[in-house]
């Protein structure tokens, strides 16, 4: 089933920027498609557009097969319950002067009758969904009642993780979810999503400009430059000779061949 789809989607800023030309991308149940580009290739724009933080000017986008303007209440929340964003500062999304828990719960808020597919049973308290939720991305309980400061990079991106999962997301979309993070804890993180990934049949659109997190987590890739797709391609076909001139640039620069 195709859970999320762009067609022809085009942005333009002020002063004529247009950070996306006619750009199209489909990403059936499970799949993780990755998205590299370099800086200014419109990346973080595509993000935004994909989570409804950002309008389009052109194009559709439909999410489980509806096509959606995002102009009303019933639409947007429809589309927050199933696409959630993992952001590459997990700092600015956490409120400093809130308990882990209460973080992490948060977006359950306004969907009061909503029971996420990761509880098997009726909570007692919303306490004890932030322990389900701080279990399934590797934080110990001890910290449902830390603050943001008192934790690393890395911990908060679980939390982070664990915020964008708490709504039981169709779709997740990590705009460069392990730059901001130490080269052994970027690690972990690919690991962490991959297993919600999986574990969950959760799709993942994984932006980033490092291809080798790409690499690891995708099953197809997407090359953004100025704005337009220059390429894609199904992972086994990286090293394929009709990959464009740019992906083979991006690719040896990455020191993969
Ligand atoms: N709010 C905005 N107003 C005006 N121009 C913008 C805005 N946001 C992005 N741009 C421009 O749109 C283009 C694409 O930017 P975008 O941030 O989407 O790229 P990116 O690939 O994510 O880059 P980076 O990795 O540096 O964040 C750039 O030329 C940028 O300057």
């Amino acid at each position: 089933m195709n859970i999320i789809e762009l067609t022809d989607v085009s942005k333009t800023y002020e002063r004529n920027v247009k950070a996306l030309k006619q750009f199209s991308l489909s990403v059936q149940e499970g799949e993780c498609v990755g998205v590299i580009g370099e800086s200014g290739s419109g990346k973080s724009t595509l993000a935004k557009l994909l989570v409804g933080l950002e309008r389009k000017d052109q194009g559709d986008l439909s999410i489980l097969g509806s096509t959606v303007s995002l102009q009303n209440k019933k639409e947007k929340a429809y589309f927050r319950q199933h696409v959630q964003m993992v952001f590459q500062d997990a700092t600015s999304v956490l409120n400093p002067k809130l308990p882990i828990w209460k973080s992490v719960i948060e977006p359950l808020e306004n969907f009061k009758k909503l029971k996420p597919r990761y509880l098997d049973k009726s909570p007692d308290s919303a306490l004890e969904i932030a322990k389900v939720l701080l279990n399934m991305v590797g934080l110990d309980q001890q910290y449902l009642q830390a603050f943001p400061d008192d934790l690393s990079g890395g911990q908060k991106q679980r939390v982070g993780i664990a915020r964008a999962i708490s709504l039981s997301p169709k779709l997740l979309i990590c705009d460069e979810p392990t730059s901001s993070l130490d080269v052994t804890v970027q690690k972990q993180i690919l690991l962490l999503l991959k297993e919600l990934q999986q574990k969950n049949q959760m799709s993942i659109v994984f932006i980033s400009h490092d291809i080798r997190a790409v690499v690891f987590m995708c099953e197809r890739i997407i090359v953004l430059k100025d704005g337009e797709k220059v390429d894609e391609f199904l992972i086994d076909d990286i090293y394929s000779n009709e990959r464009h001139p740019y992906t083979k640039i991006l690719i040896k620069a990455a020191s993969y061949k």
